[in-house]
């Protein structure tokens, strides 16, 4: 995009005003929704989807559904998309399809989830109920929440999204009875649950899994020529002819190595424009490509790290030093401790205790950055714990220096 001509206004030399690599960026974004025509390669899934949710279209419940898969394999999408279309027909025969989607891993609690259930199917002018923030007991919410359905829909399907991360199944058991309960006589209700984890139904307790009939779809990870397909599909959001030839099959060939994530490709690509633009270089390339890789692992660490103390990052870049400057890949707490020891001393920290920093180390598993197992001493002996990162030791460090106070660490260990 090229601003207006301007050429009277005075401009800030610190900006720039000319976009020379993107035409529609706003196509690369993770919050974009695609549009039919650039969903690629799920039209067996969709078609799935659409089977269990059919007997909407004649007012009648829906099957519900539970929708496995890695991250970034388009479950979400294509939920989403197929519950639109129905909605979308359902109306032609003047039936009411609406949808509430709930992303579980924000809305962790019975409560917040249905909450947010009916906050979204509501409209407070047409059926003058308020779904107040806080305030209600959990069985308010849900007394609101059937009068809500029954007054303006005639069948609702309910995406839950990260269903895994809810605190408890409770309210799997309420929406798929809510029907037999009479709590509700006209709207019928269809839940699709969506998680990463393919044993998520091995956590059901015996009375869901009676009462929570439903189907499964597994969304296995892209291969090369699908992510190449879904990125070509978003090449109007760079300018005409910026793109090299190698540029998305280098990039689906990466994601496809790492783990299939629709998600990532389009981030590669997007940041290897962004690389491009500020090395004001006029095509994108597969250097640029490369680079880009490393940034959004860079980000996604970031991101999951975010949150981490100070200590917390010590800890994490000791053993990521350990990584890189031996063969080895799994440390002991005693070797962890030492060089993280070293570090703090190093730049001035203070040293916790060896029992805190195993503590914090098993924190650190929880967020799935490492990984610890216990082995035993043989009989007698006790048990001892051995650490392995699980993300790239390279990436780990280099986000890890980022950080101004362990900026000392950036050229070792390479
Ligand atoms: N088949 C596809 N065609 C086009 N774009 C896709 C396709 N699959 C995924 N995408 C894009 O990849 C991104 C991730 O997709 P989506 O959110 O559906 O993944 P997910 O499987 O639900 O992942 P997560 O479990 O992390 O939420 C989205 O921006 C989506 O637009």
């Amino acid at each position: 995009m090229t601003l207006g001509d301007d050429s009277e206004v005075e401009r800030d030399s610190l900006f720039r005003y000319e976009e020379p690599i993107f035409a529609r960026e706003e196509l690369l974004d993770i919050r974009h929704i695609p549009g039919p025509d650039r969903i690629v390669g799920r039209d067996t899934h969709m078609q799935r989807v659409a089977n269990a949710l059919n007997p909407a279209i004649f007012g009648r419940p829906p099957k519900h559904l539970l929708i496995y898969g890695k991250t970034g394999t388009g479950k979400s999408l294509v939920s989403r998309h197929v519950t639109q279309r129905l909605a979308t027909e359902a109306a032609k025969d003047s039936v009411i399809v609406r949808t509430a989607f709930v992303d579980c891993g924000e809305e962790n609690t019975e409560t917040s989830a249905v909450k947010t259930i009916a906050a979204q199917l509501n409209d407070p002018e047409e059926t003058g109920i308020t779904i107040p923030e806080r305030g209600l007991s959990t069985g308010d919410y849900y007394k609101r929440l059937w009068t809500i359905l029954d007054s303006r829909s005639d069948v609702v399907v309910i995406l839950l999204d990260e269903i895994d991360m809810l605190e408890d199944d409770e309210i799997l058991r309420k929406l798929s009875r809510a029907g037999e309960n009479s709590r509700i006589e006209r709207c019928s209700i269809g839940v699709i649950g969506i998680s990463n984890k393919i044993d998520y139904p091995d956590q059901l307790t015996e009375r869901v899994k009676s009462s929570f009939q439903h189907d499964e779809i597994v969304f296995k990870p892209y291969a090369a020529d699908q992510l190449s397909e879904i990125l070509n599909n978003r090449k109007d959001a760079f300018r005409e002819g910026i793109l090299g030839d190698d540029v998305i099959p280098l990039t689906s060939a990466l994601a496809a190595q790492e783990h299939g994530d629709a998600r990532k490709a389009i981030d590669i690509l997007r940041n290897a424009g962004r690389i491009a633009t500020e090395e004001e270089n006029p095509e994108v390339t597969v250097e640029h490509v490369r680079k880009a890789k490393e940034r959004t692992e860079a980000d996604r660490f970031n991101e999951i790290i975010a949150g981490t103390p100070v200590q917390g990052k010590a800890i994490l870049l000791a053993l990521a030093l350990l990584t890189l400057m031996s063969d080895e890949s799994e440390f002991s707490t005693k070797r962890v401790y030492d060089t993280y020891t070293t570090i703090v001393n190093e730049i001035g920290m203070d040293r916790l205790s060896e029992r805190r920093v195993n503590e914090i180390l098993q924190e650190q598993a929880f967020l799935n950055v490492i990984n610890s197992t216990r082995t035993s001493r043989g009989r007698g002996r006790g048990v001892y714990s051995k650490h392995r990162l699980l993300e790239d030791a390279t990436i780990v460090k280099k986000v890890i220096t980022s950080d101004d106070r362990f900026e000392v660490y950036e050229e070792i260990g390479v």
